[in-house]
């Protein structure tokens, strides 16, 4: 029998995990073997020892479904006799296992094993990151008793060798064996979790499982009870740990450390206990499994497709955090907030970003969102500043989540689940509706004009409250939810350099621009004029202007015309007045404004007003309201042929009611046919008969195609006062002052539907489209 000569090595190369398919099914493995020492023969693969073993075998994969590990292995042959010592150290560097064979009868093989192949692996690879070794003693059909207590010395002075073995490669004995160790020392390496000289794991493994530890511990007790030991071990293993197991373990943890388990549950001594014993007793694969479902890679680093998964954001799309990352944030926050005040206070903080390779805020987060009045940031803030990093940078927003762990806490594929990539602004606006929830708002100003003041406005903070701000604790951003017809938006100002030589692309690029001048200032306004003309004059975003420091001495502005003239020849809502310096919390109408424009583009014609509060906004937020635009439809589907209003008169009201000699009532009949409820009627009166039903009737006829609307007439309710102004010649007169100034600006815009605009009157009526023939402004504008 030829023996191949020079030892055998299997290289196992190119190991690649993701997290995303962190089981050993779906890892790719490749392993070269490389069969160099006498007595050893690559006759497993077809399993019949051949009479004469070539110096060198082709190459081979065997595929993962036959392996242990279930992963594919790929061996290269090599050989001494045909090879050049260039080629091994080609396989060397490419390998992650190498297998050393030397033969159990021949000393001189295993003395070669530590004076010549130790020693030439080592000096081709790197210190910080040893290829695993396993030692091979072949041939052990050819000896009778275990030669295992002469590689025991060699095993402690290397710790590279993972393991031994001891093989015959004639009758197959301890073959698969052999490739079992070989993948599990690349798939479940003990060299980066454990130190065999100081018996004890390594800091990196340590680092790792405490932040399993906190990310486990759900109530942040520093206890892990047995709900969550159970949470934990389903999500690292898919089953629950059986009552009696769970018992065993704490058992074992109290036995040999006393203050591992406390209040029946594991601490985080304990916890790292039971890890030690697993790796000690080879059975650190099961670590592994543990540190590979929170997301780490070989060198216990978190592995960049855990922290930054594929995620597609088309142009002109925009990101937010989803409700259930939310409601992941904000477990996050009640688990911290320990004192339950509604806000983090300094170390609560920390502790939120100790499962943090880095402190991710800095003190300029203070400033730019809500904190309570010791500065501290409240909940409000809190998920204000996630919603800014998801929209700024969705890729930081990701990382953070996979930190915090929040793929394995909330049970998703990755941190990609919590992420909602909006559907593009153009179809929005063409759509005219949107199911965004966060909109950047820029705010430009001449230096000094207040920009800065009005951003902590919108946090809350009056001047008083600005002057404790350090100037190297400022923030360019301040971020608040405000209410947009009863729905909760967020609006993230962002304050834009004076420089306008400096004005970038993206200075331009947001969903409200905000003009600010200083009533103080002569010259401030000039430079509101200057931004306009130069960058937002021809585009399609809507503007606000702010006279800042309303509340001081007005200046009159150094400019042609005044910012009010100005406003209305290019159809800017008027300067809106604002001061920072109140008494207490300055007002949040002007932001409320700015969201609602922001959320509603192609309504900037509308009355201004969002407070929410006033008669306007109720009637606005009903007539928005989707159980009304339910009804219209329903209604409109009902009458749509229809189109002679029609009214009931119920007369001599005044007397004894009769059963009408009809299947059905007069007012079910009306119901049916969606004609108004008939209205009960007296001539008998003492003095002038009631004109109410006169006026329904002069109603009707004048707004025929309004039928549909409420049959109220009586002048003195919210809807009536509503509906006398929105039709009051007033209003026409400047709706209609207004279409002559912006149709022309705007008619790109509107060309989609431009039939509908060829008229001032056609402009305020409804088109035929059903969804449209029921808009607010239908409604509203006859
Ligand atoms: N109503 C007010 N009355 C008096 N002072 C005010 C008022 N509002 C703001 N200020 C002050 O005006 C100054 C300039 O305001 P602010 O820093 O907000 O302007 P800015 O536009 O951000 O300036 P820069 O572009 O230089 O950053 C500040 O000192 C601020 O305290």
């Amino acid at each position: 029998m030829t023996l191949i000569s020079g030892f055998l090595a299997a290289n196992v190369r190119d190991f690649k995990q993701t997290n995303s398919s962190p089981r050993p099914t779906e890892q790719l493995l490749h392993a070269d073997l490389i069969s160099v020492q006498p007595g050893f023969s690559l006759y497993q693969l077809s399993e019949e020892f051949p009479a004469v073993v070539p110096y060198k075998v082709e190459e081979i994969t065997i595929p993962a479904d036959v392996t242990p590990e279930r992963v594919p292995t790929h061996i290269v042959d090599y050989s001494e006799a045909e090879q050049t010592d260039e080629q091994l150290d080609q396989e060397i560097s490419k390998a992650n296992v190498i297998c050393i064979v030397y033969a159990v009868n021949n000393r001189k093989s295993l003395e070669k094993v530590t004076s010549h192949w130790i020693p030439l692996i080592n000096e081709r690879t790197d210190k910080d990151s040893r290829v695993p070794l396993i030692l091979v003693g072949n041939k052990s059909d050819l000896v009778e008793q275990s030669s295992m207590e002469n590689v025991l010395h060699i095993m402690n002075k290397y710790t590279e060798i993972e393991t031994c073995v001891e093989c015959s490669a004639k009758n197959l004995k301890n073959i698969s064996e052999m490739f079992y160790y070989a993948q599990k020392a690349v798939l479940h390496p003990t060299g980066p979790l454990y130190c065999p000289e100081g018996k004890q794991m390594k800091p990196a493994c340590v680092r790792a499982l405490t932040r399993i530890f906190r990310i486990s511990d759900l109530d942040n007790n520093s206890i892990l009870s047995d709900a969550e030991l159970n949470f934990f071990q389903r999500v690292c293993f898919s089953s629950p740990l059986a009552p009696q197991a769970l018992e065993d373990v704490k058992k074992v943890v109290k036995k040999n450390m006393p203050d591992g388990v406390c209040e029946d549950g594991l601490t985080l001594q304990g916890f790292l206990f039971l890890h030690s014993l697993f790796i000690q007793r080879g059975r650190h694969e099961t670590t592994w499994a543990v540190l590979r479902h929170f997301g780490y890679d070989n060198d216990l680093e978190l592995h960049q497709d855990y922290l930054f998964p594929p995620l597609k954001i088309p142009a002109d799309c925009s990101t937010e955090l989803n409700h259930n990352a939310s409601l992941f944030l904000q477990s996050v926050f009640d688990k911290h907030d320990k004192d339950q005040d509604g806000a983090l206070n300094p170390s609560e903080l920390k502790e939120v970003f100790d499962v943090f390779p880095y402190m991710p805020w800095g003190p300029d987060v203070n400033n730019t969102v809500c904190t309570n009045d010791h500065g501290w940031i409240t909940y409000q803030g809190f998920i204000s500043q996630w919603m800014l990093t998801t929209y700024l940078d969705v890729q930081r927003c990701l990382e953070y989540l996979g930190y915090l762990g929040y793929s394995i806490v909330a049970e998703q594929e990755s941190q990609a689940a919590a992420i909602t990539v909006t559907r593009s602004k153009c179809v929005d606006l063409q759509q005219k509706q949107t199911q965004r929830c966060v909109f950047l708002c820029n705010v430009f100003g001449s230096s000094g004009s207040g920009k800065s003041s009005f951003l902590q406005a919108f946090i809350g903070r009056n001047l008083n409250h600005q002057k404790t701000i350090r100037d190297e604790h400022k923030s360019h951003y301040a971020i608040n939810a405000v209410h947009v017809y009863g729905q909760e938006k967020y609006l993230l100002l962002h304050e834009i350099c004076s420089d306008l030589d400096f004005l970038s692309e993206s200075d331009l690029c947001c969903d409200v621009v905000c003009l600010i001048y200083d009533v103080s200032d002569p010259d401030s306004f000039d430079y509101c004029v200057r931004v306009f003309m130069q960058c937002f004059v021809d585009s399609k975003l809507p503007c606000l202007m702010v006279a800042m420091k309303s509340d001081l001495q007005e200046e009159k502005q150094q400019h042609d015309v005044t910012p009010l003239e100005f406003c209305r020849t290019h159809v800017v809502p008027p300067p809106q007045a604002y001061s920072v310096n109140t008494v207490t919390t300055p007002s949040r109408d002007v932001f409320i404004k700015l969201a609602t424009m922001a959320t509603y583009p192609h309504l900037r014609l509308r009355c201004m007003c969002t407070c929410n509060r006033c008669t306007f906004c109720l009637c606005q937020n009903f007539l928005n309201s989707e159980v009304l635009h339910a009804v219209k439809a329903k209604l409109y589907t009902l009458v749509f042929s229809s189109k002679l209003p029609c009214l009931m008169v119920a007369m001599k009201s005044d007397l004894q009611e009769e059963k009408q000699q009809h299947d059905v009532t007069p007012l079910e009949f009306c119901r049916t046919h969606v004609v108004p409820p008939p209205q009960a009627y007296s001539v008998n009166t003492v003095t002038t008969p009631s004109r109410d039903v006169f006026i329904k009737l002069a109603t009707m006829a004048t707004y025929p195609h309004l039928r549909l609307r409420c049959m109220c007439t009586c002048n003195r309710c919210t809807f009536c006062l509503c509906q006398n102004f929105l039709n009051s010649e007033v209003l026409h007169a400047v709706k209609a002052k207004l279409y002559t100034l912006v149709f022309s600006r705007f008619s790109s815009f509107f060309s989609s539907s431009s039939s509908s605009f060829s008229s001032s009157s056609s402009f305020f009526s409804s088109s035929s489209s059903s969804s449209s023939f029921f808009s607010s402004s239908t409604l509203f504008c006859p």
